[in-house]
């Protein structure tokens, strides 16, 4: 993506990645816990004239012994988590010499990260849902917590289902991100609709996480999830207490697109 000279200026101390596809503006900022809780208007990073170009903004903003990690969506909503702009993370402060293991989010246990070969790999415990909820006509499903919460519907073909539609209807009644799955040859097929982007991306790093969960729970195995985007490997790591998953993604998933910033 090129961008006018408007938008890197604008821009500023902050990159956008392309992780599978979804777009997420890195935004490097020196602000304190309490600031960066109500930053929402860092939100307008996603926007230019008007047209999204960008699926959320994380801030990472330096602390003694770790890094703060906040993420807002397009619409200036908060999230805990957003699985591909922590991969992002891990790219980003892995040539500085921030600890890049330490990527803290708000309120939620750290999440394990780590820089390998030709892998990044995000390590977290999920919460599973329970009760079955329905919505239009999908099928009784419940909503699974992976650091954002995804109602996971399984379908018989993901590329015939009318997401846009459905993924209204879910983000306007349950305030959750809708994502659909099916089983095609063996392998895991994925869509994501989005809350705070009321649209489809290309791929959800959290979403494939409570994919996992829900194909675990339903016996399917397969360790790739195949998003428009990109493709996820996982692994269910442990599954008492609660489910550990390990999400990994080929570093060539990971892309520099824009960089705003500029020298003194
Ligand atoms: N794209 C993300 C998830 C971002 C948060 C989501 N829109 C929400 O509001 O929960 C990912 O890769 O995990």
């Amino acid at each position: 993506m090129i961008l006018n000279n408007d938008y890197v200026d604008k821009l500023q101390c902050s990159e956008i990645y392309s992780i599978c596809g979804n777009r997420i503006v890195m935004y490097q900022v020196e602000m304190t816990d309490r600031d960066l809780r109500r930053a929402s208007h860092l939100s307008n990073l996603c926007w230019f004239h008007g047209q999204r170009i960008a699926d959320g903004v994380a801030c990472l903003s330096p602390r003694k012994n770790y890094t703060r990690f906040c993420f807002f969506n397009p619409d200036g909503s908060f999230e805990l988590v957003c699985g591909n702009a922590l991969f992002a993370a891990t790219a980003l402060l892995s040539n500085s010499s921030v600890n890049p293991l330490k990527i803290y989010p708000f309120d939620i246990p750290p999440l394990e990260l780590s820089d390998e070969k030709d892998r990044y790999t995000i390590t977290t415990p999920v919460s599973i849902g329970y009760q079955p909820i329905l919505v239009e006509s999908l099928p009784p499903s419940v909503i699974h917590n992976t650091g954002s919460p995804h109602l996971v519907v399984q379908v018989d073909n993901v590329a015939s289902v009318n997401l846009p539609k459905l993924g209204a209807t879910v983000t306007y009644q349950l305030e959750v991100n809708l994502t659909i799955f099916s089983i095609c040859n063996g392998k895991i097929l994925a869509r994501t609709y989005e809350r705070g982007v009321e649209a489809e991306t290309d791929a959800c790093g959290t979403g494939a996480m409570a994919v996992a969960v829900e194909t675990n729970i339903r016996s399917i195995n397969s360790s790739s999830i195949i998003y428009p985007g990109g493709i996820y490997e996982v692994k269910i790591l442990k599954t008492f207490p609660q489910p550990v998953i390990a999400l990994s993604v080929d570093k060539a998933y990971v892309e520099l697109i824009e960089n705003g910033t500029r020298p003194n």
